[in-house]
């Protein structure tokens, strides 16, 4: 037995849907680069649950279902108040999601249709936790979801507790759609570990929300802004960034275990950062961002991932650094729903072996003669 230091290539599972095959990446068959300008999240989201596009009155319905579903339990609110008000806003997050379970009587009901009722409403309540945790933390009341509205719509709105302009609701709205989900990234696999023991829905998500906290995975896009805010300026970011890659520090956004030829998602946020800097009349964070792409791929030859574009994209949203992180889970909550219920329908426990590497032949000394 020999172990492949961090699966690199080892293909897991059998999925139906996403791939990334020859660099392309695809939502059911589906081009992310077709999804990005002419889907809905809402629509993406229903195509992962139930692989294919909905039609109008399947859509309505379930707009509907997402509105109805958004209010938290009062008990996950009263939670949210407890919670320090310095405390990591991925923690909050995983704290919270794994609590809504408490509240809900079917968590632990396993047909097909229980399970799929759940991912609904998790993809509905995500987005209400992360604003109200956002606006509790500030000493602020949540404000209620709206229904009949989109979840870009409405997180942005119970974020500010402002009608959010359109064209932020458009920007969001897409980088939802690009987030939504990638084939068996590490956060869905630890979904996909989980629920393969027969677990519920509900800690398949946090087990996922833990993952995707990491800096090396979702985690990266707060980092990315991180480094905007240590650069500053477009005038520093040679100086900063050769300093980096110097000392063999990794430049947060840029590189993949997949992709070495760039990220296909990467292109439509590099556009949306330019126009909402234009938008914005700020174009510093975008005029550094595609400094540090330059020297990075010119001297390294990594491209630029998904988390390193839309970090300029939150911050001319105006969502706070540490919402960035909250911010894919909203989207990436549909992903992995889907992988969940896909595992369950054709369940096998994940169970790898390792190769030991340890001493061997050992015995056990008295303990007083230990050292
Ligand atoms: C949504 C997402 O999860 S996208 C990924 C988000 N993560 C990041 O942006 C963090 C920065 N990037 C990385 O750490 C990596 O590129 C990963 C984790 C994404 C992929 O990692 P792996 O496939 O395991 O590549 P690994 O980390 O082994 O890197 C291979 C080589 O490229 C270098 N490298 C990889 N990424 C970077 C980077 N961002 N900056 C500098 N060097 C890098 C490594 O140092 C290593 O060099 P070495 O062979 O000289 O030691
Ligand atoms: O697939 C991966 O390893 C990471 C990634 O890009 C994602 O989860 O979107």
């Amino acid at each position: 037995m020999t172990a492949t230091k961090g699966l690199e290539g080892i293909v897991a599972t059998t999925s139906s849907i996403s791939s990334i095959i020859d660099g392309v990446l695809t939502y059911r068959g589906i081009d992310i680069d077709d999804l990005a300008v002419n889907a809905s999240f809402e629509e993406v989201a229903y195509l992962l649950w139930y692989g294919k596009l909905p039609t109008k009155p399947e859509l309505d319905e379930l707009l509907q279902q997402l509105g109805e579903y958004a209010p938290i339990p009062a008990g996950v609110l009263d939670q949210l108040k407890l919670y320090p008000k310095d405390a990591n806003s991925m923690a909050s997050l995983r704290t919270a999601i794994s609590s809504l379970a408490l509240y809900d009587e079917s968590a632990n009901e396993m047909s097909h249709e229980a399970n799929i009722h759940k991912a609904v409403k998790l993809q509905a309540q995500l987005p209400t936790v992360v604003a109200a945790f956002a606006r509790i933390r500030e000493g602020k009341e949540p404000i209620a979801p709206k229904t009949g509205v989109t979840i870009a719509y409405n997180f942005l709105y119970m974020l500010t507790g402002q009608e959010p302009d359109e064209v932020a609701v458009k920007a969001l709205d897409q980088a939802l759609v690009l987030h939504a989900d990638h084939e068996l990234n590490a956060s869905t696999f630890a979904a996909r570990v989980t629920v393969a023991t027969l677990s519920d829905i509900y800690s398949g998500v946090t087990s996922a929300i833990g993952a995707l906290k990491g800096p090396l995975h979702g985690g990266a896009n707060e980092a990315v802004m991180v480094m905007l805010e240590e650069i500053g300026t477009p005038a520093n970011v040679e100086a900063v960034i050769s300093k980096k890659l110097a000392n063999k520090e990794k430049i947060m956004g840029f590189g993949h275990r997949v992709y070495k030829n760039g990220d296909p998602r990467a292109k439509h946020l590099q556009k949306m950062s330019r126009e909402l800097g234009k938008l914005t009349d700020n174009m510093d964070l975008y005029d550094m961002s595609i400094k540090i792409e330059e020297i990075v791929t010119g001297q390294k030859g990594l491209k630029p991932n998904v988390d390193f574009y839309s970090a300029s994209v939150y911050t001319s949203l105006k969502i706070p650094r540490d919402l960035f992180t909250p911010i894919f889970a909203i989207s990436r909550v549909s992903g992995w729903t889907a992988h969940i219920l896909e595992q369950y329908e054709n369940n096998r426990l994940i169970r790898p072996r390792a190769e030991y590497v340890g001493p061997v032949d050992q015995k056990v000394t008295p303990i007083a003669q230990r050292q």
